[in-house]
């Protein structure tokens, strides 16, 4: 699904209309349609509904929500901040074809907003994707009032006040929604941890925008949804033998971190890999032959910490470097050696970027075009360096994906996978219970294991973090978010490879 910025949804909306030959008032009227047919099934009409609508098209859409909502039974209060003067046309069409028993109140000064009891629902249609400055005046303080409130909000398209595309002035007050629904896709600002309070859980709505317009329309952003991750999933041949998917090296482990290289390699096995080979220091030999009896392990001569890379690495499809492996200067000068020597695609996490990461002449050996790197944000920071936000973030993801032809997995909420174009694949798999030790390790088994399938780089990443999320999900309703751990993820992977196969 493609992630279009506010002026690119303008466009769409523009050449639908066109295309369609229908009246904006009517692609507005669809707007809120599709957003109260949400809203019915979220609330019950007992529920008192106030709408604070603004001057532009956002509040023409509050102002037509409100005459549906009544036409179904809520007790609708209209609230306009603003002058009604200087309204958009579509507004003034929807003023006019508000029913007489609702009587919209035009708030000239923040004391006149009525108290709002803490069981009703606010729709917020302020401002949507016109904002073009920080709120002040009457508009900040009614935004004020409204996060004040403790009645349950609602924001229509997007929480006002919030930029849609870029960083919002601290400046601005913005409203804290519990919910944001918007129209056709979705957009940045919702991706993005800095904005979880504002946009609350976020949903998208259909509303028959052109998708030969969408399809056109460049972007660098992109969410990688169920029917996408299908798409990548490759069925198995019926003359497949475990030679065609692959053989995987996983580099990994240390001593008191051996569980990372069991988690590694346990999911890595779940998610089709051909052969497995373990390096692991020698006091996880028998560690890892007794938890994963179906991988091979070729133990260091270093006791307690990785110091070498096995003799030959050419049988080997792709190799996972990382999974607690620590920071030892002998792991250091094991890293240079498989950066130096390997030909194959190199699966980075952990350890093994904080090596990098550290490391200007690491960095330098670099291949181009055949490394994965799996950071968190600390890591990201550590090997592309601080940044101001979350879009400054982005950007640093883009740089550092070009400048390196590298792929990177930026893991977290809806992590982002960045290519060396500079594309930006979000995840829309996976939730809080996931944010606990062990679960990237998990993920690097995973992403492995696809490599070795011979699926790209960017397949590997995408599908990778897709299972990865979805396999938390599915464990999800089972231990629930705060009991997770993540060997419940590498249980639930059968599940979640199952998933993707159903049509
Ligand atoms: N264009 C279309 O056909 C559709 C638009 N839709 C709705 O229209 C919204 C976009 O409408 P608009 O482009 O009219 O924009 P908005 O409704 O977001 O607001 C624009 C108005 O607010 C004023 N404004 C902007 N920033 C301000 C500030 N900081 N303080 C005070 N006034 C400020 C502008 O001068 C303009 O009058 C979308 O978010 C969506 O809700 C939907 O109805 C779907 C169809
Ligand atoms: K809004």
């Amino acid at each position: 699904m493609k992630i279009l910025t506010a002026a690119q949804t303008r466009a769409a909306d523009s050449f639908t209309i066109n295309q369609q030959g229908i009246a904006s008032v009517d692609l507005m009227e669809r707007a809120a349609k599709a957003f109260t047919c949400w809203f019915e099934n979220k609330f019950r009409p007992d529920k008192a509904i106030f709408v604070f609508c603004g001057p532009g098209n956002n509040g023409g859409d509050g102002l037509a929500v409100a005459r549906l909502l009544h036409a179904r039974g809520y007790v609708v209060q209209v609230l306009i901040v603003g002058d009604t003067e200087k309204a958009s046309a579509d507004f003034r069409l929807n003023l006019k074809a508000l029913p007489q028993e609702v009587k919209p109140v035009v708030v000239t000064e923040a004391v006149a907003t009525p108290t709002v009891p803490a069981d009703a629902v606010i729709v917020d249609a302020l401002f949507g994707t016109g904002l073009n400055r920080p709120v002040t005046g009457l508009y900040a303080a009614i935004i004020a009032n409204i996060n004040e409130s403790k009645a349950c909000l609602v924001a229509i398209d997007i929480p006002s006040d919030l930029y849609t595309d870029s960083q919002t002035p601290a400046a601005g007050a913005v409203v804290k929604a519990a919910y944001t629904v918007s129209f056709e896709l979705p957009k940045l600002a919702f991706l993005l941890p800095q904005h979880e309070e504002l946009i609350g859980e976020w949903h998208v709505v259909p509303i028959g925008l052109d998708a030969g317009f969408i399809a056109a329309t460049p972007t660098s952003y992109h969410l990688t949804c169920l029917n996408s991750a299908q798409q990548l999933l490759k069925p198995r041949s019926k003359f497949s033998h475990k030679g065609t998917f692959g053989h995987a090296l996983l580099v990994c482990g240390s001593y008191g971190k051996m569980g990372a290289a069991v988690l590694a390699a346990q999911a890595c096995l779940r998610s089709g890999v051909g052969l497995l080979t373990l390096r692991a220091p020698a006091a996880g030999y028998t560690v890892l032959q007794t938890a994963v009896p179906e991988a091979m392990t070729l133990a260091d001569t270093n006791k307690k910490h990785l110091s070498s890379l096995p003799k030959e690495l050419a049988p080997y499809t792709v190799i996972g470097v990382g999974p607690g492996i620590g920071q030892e200067k002998t792991t250091r000068a094991m890293v240079g050696q498989l950066l130096a020597t390997a030909s194959q695609p190199l699966v980075i996490d952990a350890d093994a970027i904080n090596l990098i990461a550290g490391s200007d002449k690491l960095k330098a050996m670099l291949p181009k075009g055949k490394v994965i790197f799996t950071p968190h944000p600390k890591e990201f920071e550590r090997l592309a360096g601080k940044t101001a936000n979350n879009y400054e973030r982005l950007e640093r993801l883009q740089e550092f994906c070009r400048e390196f032809s590298c792929y990177l997995v930026l893991k977290g909420s809806h992590s982002a996978v960045g290519t060396p174009e500079g594309t930006i694949y979000f995840n829309s798999t996976g939730n809080a219970g996931m944010a606990t030790g062990g679960t990237g390790d998990v993920l690097t088994g995973i992403i492995t294991a696809l490599v070795a399938q011979q699926y790209s780089l960017e397949a590997a990443c995408r599908l990778g973090v897709y299972v990865h999320g979805l396999a938390g999900d599915l464990a999800k309703a089972e231990v629930g978010e705060i009991a997770m751990v993540a060997s419940d993820l590498i249980r639930y992977l059968p599940q979640a490879f199952q998933k993707l196969l159903q049509v």
